[in-house]
């Protein structure tokens, strides 16, 4: 049932496993860092400190990965277990409720093990404050007793690494992020990447695909590796009813017409969010909450899901005043461009 040991681990530890990681998508997931297609420079960075760590014999040092969701986070995490030859725990921020959640995941760990803590923007701040020691000095504070007679030991802990992910760096306290040693951001995919992913995953789910369907794919996920996973599944059942079974340029293009994504992955909601800017805000700038609550998504949806991928063709621009659609927004929904429209550079404000 399941691939091996570290699989069945993964499970047992991890108590509402996302319901995208089913034993497909278990299958897809490359183990090795050759494997893993595109970042080159997190692979890169990446495999110099495991080397290095290896070679010393020592756990690798803490590692925050951040970005986008499903550019492969988790993926990479487990990668790196993989080449460390370590046993990965898999949790994430809300999962650890208690300070004692959090020191019973630890004190199990074996030297060197990794921790992987997803979403860790969502931990609570007395479960942080164990994580400080722990990351630091390997050690854990615990207080025994109550009021006067209380007082405070220390336990070891084995030298672990944790890792790390969130879509919001930006979120993090500055003690917890500065006791990372690695930050590592990953990017959107380029098409061409995207377009390897794709062959690989047909191949590997055995779904007829030729060279020409895969990159219609890859053009329309989004510069994300699990959008394209997603849809090529979606598509293999077009190829099967509409075609001969292979996935070819025009039956990818008909399909994804279908389930309303367009020519540049474009969603219903992502539409509604430019034309809302456009018809409703006179093209921006609206501030993020109102924009949100015009389409009736969150906040925080739109910035982590949405904008992103918008930003990166150049459609929205995120000023100081609140997000602008460009000149290229107006043409790709066939608009006629306002004389004072905003050209396609990015403003992007850091938050
Ligand atoms: N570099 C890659 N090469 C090949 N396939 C990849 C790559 N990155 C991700 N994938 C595929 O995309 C899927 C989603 O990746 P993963 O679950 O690691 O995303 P994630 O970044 O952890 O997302 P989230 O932030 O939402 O947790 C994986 O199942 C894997 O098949
Ligand atoms: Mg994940």
């Amino acid at each position: 049932m399941f691939d091996n040991d570290m699989d069945f681990e993964n499970r047992l530890v991890t108590p509402e496993y996302a319901p995208q990681d089913s034993d497909v998508e278990l299958s897809l997931r490359p183990k090795t860092l050759d494997e893993y297609i595109g970042q080159e420079k997190v692979k890169e960075n990446m495999n110099i400190f495991i080397q290095a760590a290896k070679g010393r014999g020592e756990a690798l040092d803490h590692v925050l990965l951040y970005g986008p969701p499903g550019l492969g986070k988790t993926t990479l995490s487990n990668i790196i277990a993989n080449e460390m030859n370590v046993n990965i725990r898999v949790t994430s921020g809300p999962a650890i409720e208690k300070p004692g959640d959090l020191a019973a995941l630890l004190t199990n760990l074996n030297q060197n093990d990794i921790l992987f803590i997803d979403e860790i923007h969502r931990l609570s701040r007395a479960v942080e404050e164990v994580l400080y020691p722990a990351m630091e000095d390997y050690a854990l504070d615990i207080i025994i007793g109550k009021g006067p007679s209380a007082r405070s030991i220390r336990i070891d802990l084995p030298h672990f690494t944790l890792i790390g992910a969130t879509t919001r760096a930006g979120q993090l306290t500055s003690p917890l992020r500065d006791r990372f040693g690695m930050l590592q951001r990953l990017e959107l995919y380029t098409v061409e990447e995207l377009s390897t992913i794709v062959k690989r995953s047909a191949g590997i789910l055995e779904i007829p695909c030729d060279e020409k369907g895969a990159y219609e794919l890859a053009r329309r996920s989004r510069g994300t590796p699990r959008i394209a996973n997603r849809l090529l599944k979606r598509v293999r059942d077009f190829a099967q009813v509409m075609g001969d079974g292979v996935i070819t340029e025009d039956i990818a293009a008909i399909a994804l017409n279908r389930m309303e994504i367009d020519a540049l992955g474009l969603d219903s909601i992502d539409r509604r969010m430019l034309t809302a800017i456009i018809r409703n805000f006179g093209g921006g700038p609206v501030g993020v909450d109102t924009l949100a609550a015009s389409v009736g998504e969150e906040a925080i949806t739109l910035e982590d899901v949405y904008e992103p991928y918008l930003m990166q063709l150049g459609f929205l621009s995120r000023t100081p005043r609140g997000r602008c659609a460009t000149r290229l927004a107006y043409e790709h929904l066939g608009l006629s461009v306002p004389k004072d429209a905003s050209l396609p550079k990015q403003l992007s404000l850091e938050e």
